[in-house]
């Protein structure tokens, strides 16, 4: 094969944005993609994942601006030259920031924008949108306005608007960051199937390792350069590696890691492999110091405090009739940590907004700190709980990290001697003191997501609602978000966290309600919920693959470092 016979090429490729000072976003990479290779990049945080994405479709060197060498050729084309309008015909980006990305007034005419951009004729236009929100999974929502629909409906939405053009290479930058579980082995399936149908290069950018499985081949990126380019088989098995630049390794190969001398070639990587390898090799759980931790879990169950939230038989209606609550019963007590779970659109945002007054039911009613909410507001309730939006930038505003947690303080009529404690106390606690002067959007997701939980901090509130505060994270940026919130949790604070992230669920939740189509479908402690995984199956969940290996061994561990902790060798 001749090089212009190649899908993708990029060679000698540096680039280093305008602003930046210290290094190049990415430097000296080079990169072959054949027709048809289904790839996926891994990396942490900054390593210049989307930066080679944007590179490849042209937005960069055509409308982000920067010091750029080297060359990219897609599909013979080379991008330098090239306007990106005529790119997008060969390949389709999904941004990482996909709301930016829809701004049409229905699910329908988002879908037809890119097809109808290239002439393609009106009924061919009904067919692909019919295909698109089968594929997808939005099938019944053609009218909504894009704002109307859940976070992760709107990521399906995106996804479905690319796939609408019929690119021949599709790019997709952390796809799945909102989908629920379910939905998110959902779209690797579909990429799988697009690519064996059409021949369709994939290129998927993820944080999360477990599906990448699925991929030819996985190229770890670390610090703008390409540190490893293999088969998933191979490069999954890098437990050290993957831990060592900040990628959550595949659990059950780091379990086997590190109660077994096994060589890395033979690292079991799912679960259905480690039980196999359980056995094999000899291995028991240690039955004493399982039933300690048990032990210890009821206990916690008996400190928790008095019932201080309480949902009596909620409906919810939203004004274009869609009833996103239907008869929930829930009681949160004082020093919980419930994880709020679900599949996409179950409705658990306007649950948790229940919990601080930003909804009030239809029918039923909710009970905050004996108060009940259809006779009190978001300002009364805001003394008791803060919510942390599922999008930081939704939620911060000022100029300066200080402006911004002092906000709150200054509206509830804080002196300023008043303010400056409560913004230094918040800072303090969510690790981030001397960044007061900072601008906010100048910061790291990580940091901004850090921010917002301090400026809900500020109001001194005894409840904490996360929606969804990891989503977009590295693995290490994940952990130092949880650790916080364990913190808080461990002070005093109760805690409820919408999530699809099912290894943040096991290790740092007590409890969960699984929602379905607006019903409560389970409930109860984590560990005894994670071990009806049939049933999870069903409501869209599927929990982390050390979970599934205990389940079949008779136990249900919660971690990595639980179960090695209860294995006999
Ligand atoms: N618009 C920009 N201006 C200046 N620097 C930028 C810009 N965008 C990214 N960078 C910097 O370039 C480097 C690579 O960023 P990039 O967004 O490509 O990383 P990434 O691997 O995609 O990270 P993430 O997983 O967080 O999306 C980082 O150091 C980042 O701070
Ligand atoms: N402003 C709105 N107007 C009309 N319908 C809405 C609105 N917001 C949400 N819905 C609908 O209500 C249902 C529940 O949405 P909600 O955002 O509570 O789900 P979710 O479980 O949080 O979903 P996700 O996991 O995707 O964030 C969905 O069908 C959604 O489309």
């Amino acid at each position: 094969m001749t090089l212009s016979d190649k899908e993708i090429i990029v060679k000698d490729l540096t680039f280093r944005y305008k602003e930046q000072k210290d290094r190049n976003a990415i430097e000296g990479i080079n990169l072959e993609v054949e027709k048809g290779e289904f790839i996926v990049i891994m990396g942490p945080s900054g390593a210049g994942k989307s930066t080679l994405a944007q590179c490849l479709n042209g937005l960069i060197p055509h409308f982000t601006k920067g010091h750029y060498s080297g060359e990219v050729v897609v599909r013979g084309i080379k991008v330098k030259e090239t306007p990106v309008s005529k790119m997008a015909k060969e390949i389709g980006l999904v941004f990482q920031d996909f709301e930016a990305q829809l701004f049409s007034t229905n699910t329908k005419l988002e879908i037809a924008f890119g097809p109808e951009n290239f002439g393609v004729p009106r009924e061919e236009i009904e067919e692909i949108i019919r295909r698109v929100l089968k594929i997808v999974n939005l099938e019944g929502l053609e009218d909504r306005p894009p704002s109307t629909l859940s976070g992760g409906q709107k990521q399906r939405l995106a996804i479905g608007s690319v796939l609408a053009c019929m690119p021949s290479i599709l790019c997709m930058d952390e796809p799945t960051t909102d989908l629920d579980p379910i939905g998110k082995i959902g779209v690797f399936n579909i990429a799988r199937e697009l690519h064996e149908e059409k021949e369709l290069t994939l290129i998927i950018i993820e944080h999360e390792t477990e599906e990448a499985l699925n991929a030819d081949r996985i190229i770890l990126m670390e610090k703008g350069k390409i540190i490893k380019d293999g088969k998933p088989r191979e490069v999954l098995k890098e437990v050290d590696l993957m831990e060592k630049i900040g990628l959550m390794p595949l659990q059950i190969p780091k379990y086997f890691s590190q109660v077994s001398n096994l060589e890395k070639a033979d690292l079991p990587l799912t679960y259905e492999e480690g039980v196999q390898k359980f056995k094999e090799l000899g291995l028991q759980i240690d039955e004493g110091k399982y039933q300690e931790i048990l032990r210890r879990e009821d206990e916690r169950e008996k400190s928790y405090g008095d019932v201080i939230i309480q949902a009596k038989d909620v409906e919810y209606v939203y004004s274009n009739g869609t009833k996103a609550l239907d008869g929930i019963n829930l009681e949160i007590r004082e020093g919980e940590f419930i994880a709020l779970l679900g599949h996409n659109g179950s409705g658990k945002t306007t649950l948790a907004k229940h919990f601080n007054c930003l909804l009030k039911p239809t029918r039923g009613s909710v009970i905050v700190y004996g108060k009940d909410t259809k006779n009190s507001n978001v300002y009364e309730i805001g003394n008791y709980v803060g919510y942390a939006f599922q999008n930081p930038d939704h939620q911060i505003f000022a100029d300066t990290v200080y402006d911004e947690i002092a906000f709150g303080p200054r509206m509830r009529g804080c002196t300023e001697e008043e303010v400056k404690e409560r913004v230094a106390e918040a800072l303090k606690a969510v690790d981030m003191e001397g960044f007061e002067k900072e601008d906010p959007f100048a910061l790291s997701k990580g940091e901004r997501q850090r921010i917002a939980v301090a400026s809900i901090l500020a109001a001194r509130p005894k409840v904490i609602i996360l929606d969804e505060p990891t989503t977009g994270l590295d693995y290490k940026e994940q952990k130092r978000m949880m650790e916080l919130v364990k913190r808080l949790n461990e002070s005093g604070h109760t805690i409820i966290m919408i999530t699809h992230t099912m290894w943040i669920v096991a290790e740092y939740a007590h409890k969960v309600a699984v929602m379905r189509d607006g019903k409560i479908e389970m409930y109860g402690k984590v560990r005894d919920v994670f071990k009806e995984e049939e049933r999870l199956l069903e409501l869209s969940l599927k929990p982390p693959s050390i979970v599934s290996l205990s389940n079949r061994l008779g136990k249900t561990f919660l971690s990595v470092e639980e179960m090695v902790s209860c294995t006999k060798r």
